[in-house]
């Protein structure tokens, strides 16, 4: 059943044609969600501050970057240093290499207590993810439209509902707008390849 679901996936196209994402949509059983929702509970969830137009704020949402030792993830201006991974992330993280073929190492843990917390549009291309940085978003919680696009002019709204699974295209723009409707939160788990060592040592 589960490894039936697994297999249904949607390629996400700019209107041109060109790929921007793969999408499995119901990638991750129910009871599996359920588990890892409540392991995430516990995790220390940060604001920390980022300067907008020379302005210091928190960032409009929680967040707790996880991963092995040595990789150290440098994001808007902040080192981050990975908190270890709790057993429920680790054995996602090996699911996912084993169905991706992917090198996931740590997880920038998003969460956005309602319709209000927002992510800026932007592309994961930081130096210590390598020239063609691999990215999968797991999603739990609320169904909220993530935009995509290879720019701002054709921008494509993909929702991305519990317990799905999103591959992003190397170096494409998304971001997540406000929507005040939303009440509920949503949690999403961005996995990352970053070069362990890159700005620290294990
Ligand atoms: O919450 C999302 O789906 C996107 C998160 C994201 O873009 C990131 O963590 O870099
Ligand atoms: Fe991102």
């Amino acid at each position: 059943m589960i490894a039936k679901m697994r297999e249904i996936e949607q390629v996400i196209e700019d209107s041109s044609g060109r790929a921007l994402a793969r999408y499995w949509p119901d990638w991750l059983a129910p009871s599996a969600c359920e588990a890892l929702w409540q392991a995430l509970e516990a995790l220390p969830w940060q604001r920390p501050e980022v300067q907008v137009f020379g302005r210091h704020h928190p960032i409009p949402r929680q967040q707790c970057y996880l991963g092995e030792p040595g990789c150290h993830y440098r994001y808007s201006g902040t080192l981050l240093e990975p908190e270890p991974l709790p057993p429920e992330v680790a054995a996602l993280m090996a699911n996912l290499n084993r169905f991706g073929g992917w090198g996931f190492n740590s997880v920038l843990v998003n969460r956005y207590r309602d319709g209000n917390d927002k992510m800026g549009w932007h592309r994961d291309n930081e130096p210590e993810l390598g020239p063609s940085p691999q990215l999968a978003i797991l999603s739990l919680g609320a169904a909220r439209p993530l935009r995509l696009g290879w720019g701002r002019e054709d921008v494509v709204a993909q929702p991305l509902g519990h317990g799905s699974l999103l591959a992003l295209e190397p170096g494409v723009w998304h971001g997540l707008n406000p929507s005040r409707r939303v009440q509920e939160a949503r949690v999403s788990l961005t996995f990352r390849a970053v070069i362990p060592g890159f700005h620290c040592r294990a």
